[in-house]
């Protein structure tokens, strides 16, 4: 039944109005599936290659076409991936790309679930998920290589940790958000956007941290339940010469370690992604030992979603999470063999958008699927909402 029978591939926009890879699944019985790749700004040097997608359209329609349609099902992931994975027949994606390995991935997952008449994230996780909703972590401050004249550090993310429903969550962050405007218009500091939606104000990172800390707090009493805060420093984007550089300011890997750990306690965070350069699996351990017992430290350049990273984290206690994105390494198999990896060994696995994003949602029903304790997707701005509305929707079970 799920048997697929055509798959096209097209350019479509992302958000940053560069062009992405989308592409359509159809089954022998009419299920059909539409998904599009998301693309990172700073992206992990291990990550697989996205190719320009006029060139990984062609790859694929070459390649990954002939042995997907009347060959697998769309019902059986495994197998779409592995087709998938032969048909590129490189370790990282390169001739076929992982922008259009993932779209067909993601495409087929939802035909699949489509012909099944079940929810995606009922086909991906089992009929027992649905019950426990990830917190959404909300970019609400940031710069890196998001935005220029920014914070050096890449995002200020408020996590809803207390609320009570993942709807009540998604509008706490919206409030954060709209409540760390008006701190920055107190203090006369105008603020564009970054890629995600967030503020992008030319501020310091430690008045960033205060801008947070008093909008986390303002609305976690306004709402009643507890908000707190983390960072995704994307320390690999700050590392150069062997140092972290904060704009004219340097700190050497110890220096790094302390003022993670320093700002761990001080503003009591409960995430941090990557707070070392994507090669320190000695200084990721050195932070975890020191203040994982109380909060996220979670690898996404670190492990780009890739289960040999992964596995050499583990063997070291690089971190105790790890941010899962799809794109990253190409097919939905390889992030849920990610995702059962780290749960097997205490990790915890966040599911994330990336800074080019659609309207795709899949990443909300994989949240749901691994029974992820966050997820990050922004806080506003259409391609953020399409996916924090979709949770809201499948805790409504309105998919
Ligand atoms: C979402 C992120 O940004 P990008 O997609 O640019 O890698 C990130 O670093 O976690
Ligand atoms: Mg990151």
């Amino acid at each position: 039944m799920t048997r697929i029978t055509s798959v096209s591939l097209r350019r479509v926009l992302d958000s940053r109005g560069n062009p992405t890879v989308e592409a359509d699944v159809l089954t022998e019985s009419g299920g059909f599936g539409r998904a599009a790749a998301p693309s990172g700004a700073s992206t992990g040097e291990y990550e697989a290659i996205e190719l320009p997608p006029t060139e990984a359209i062609a790859a694929a329609r070459r390649h990954a076409v002939p042995r997907l349609v009347n060959e697998v099902h769309a019902g059986n992931q495994r197998e779409v991936d592995a087709a998938l994975r032969a048909a590129d027949g490189s370790e990282n994606f390169s001739e076929i790309g992982a922008n259009s390995a993932v779209a067909i991935s993601m495409a087929a997952a939802k035909a699949g679930a489509d012909v099944l008449g079940a929810p995606l994230y009922q086909h991906l996780g089992g009929a027992f998920r649905g019950d426990n909703f990830p917190t959404p972590l909300g970019n609400v401050i940031g710069g890196g290589e998001h935005a220029k004249e920014a914070t050096n550090i890449q995002e200020f993310l408020a996590a809803p940790v207390g609320a009570p429903s993942v709807s009540e969550a998604v509008f706490a962050n919206a409030k954060v958000h709209a409540r760390a405007s008006e701190i920055l218009d107190e203090r006369d500091v105008p603020a564009a956007k970054g890629d995600e939606g967030a503020w992008a104000p030319a501020v310091s990172d430690a008045d960033a941290f205060e801008i947070m800390a008093e909008a986390v707090s303002d609305i976690e009493d306004e709402l009643g339940f507890e908000i707190r805060f983390g960072l995704d420093i994307a320390a690999s984007e700050m590392f150069e010469d062997g140092v972290y550089h904060y704009g004219d300011e340097t700190k050497t890997t110890d220096e790094q370690i302390d003022y993670v750990a320093e700002m761990v306690d001080e503003y009591d965070l409960v995430y941090v992604e990557d707070p070392l350069d994507e090669n320190d699996y000695e200084g990721f351990a050195e932070l975890t030992e020191r203040v994982g017992d109380r909060t996220l430290i979670c690898g996404d350049d670190l492990f780009v979603t890739n289960v040999d990273r992964l596995s050499d984290g583990i063997d070291v206690g690089a971190a105790n999470s790890i941010l899962i994105k799809p794109n990253q390494i190409g097919t939905l198999t390889d992030a849920f063999d990610a995702v059962e990896l780290a749960s097997r060994n205490g990790m915890d696995a966040v599911i994330s958008h990336r800074s080019g994003e659609t309207e795709d949602t899949t990443i909300a029903h994989l949240a749901v699927a691994t029974d992820a304790p966050f997820i990050k997707t922004g806080t506003v701005q259409g391609e953020r909402t399409a996916k924090l509305n979709e949770l809201i929707r499948i805790a409504d079970d309105a998919v």
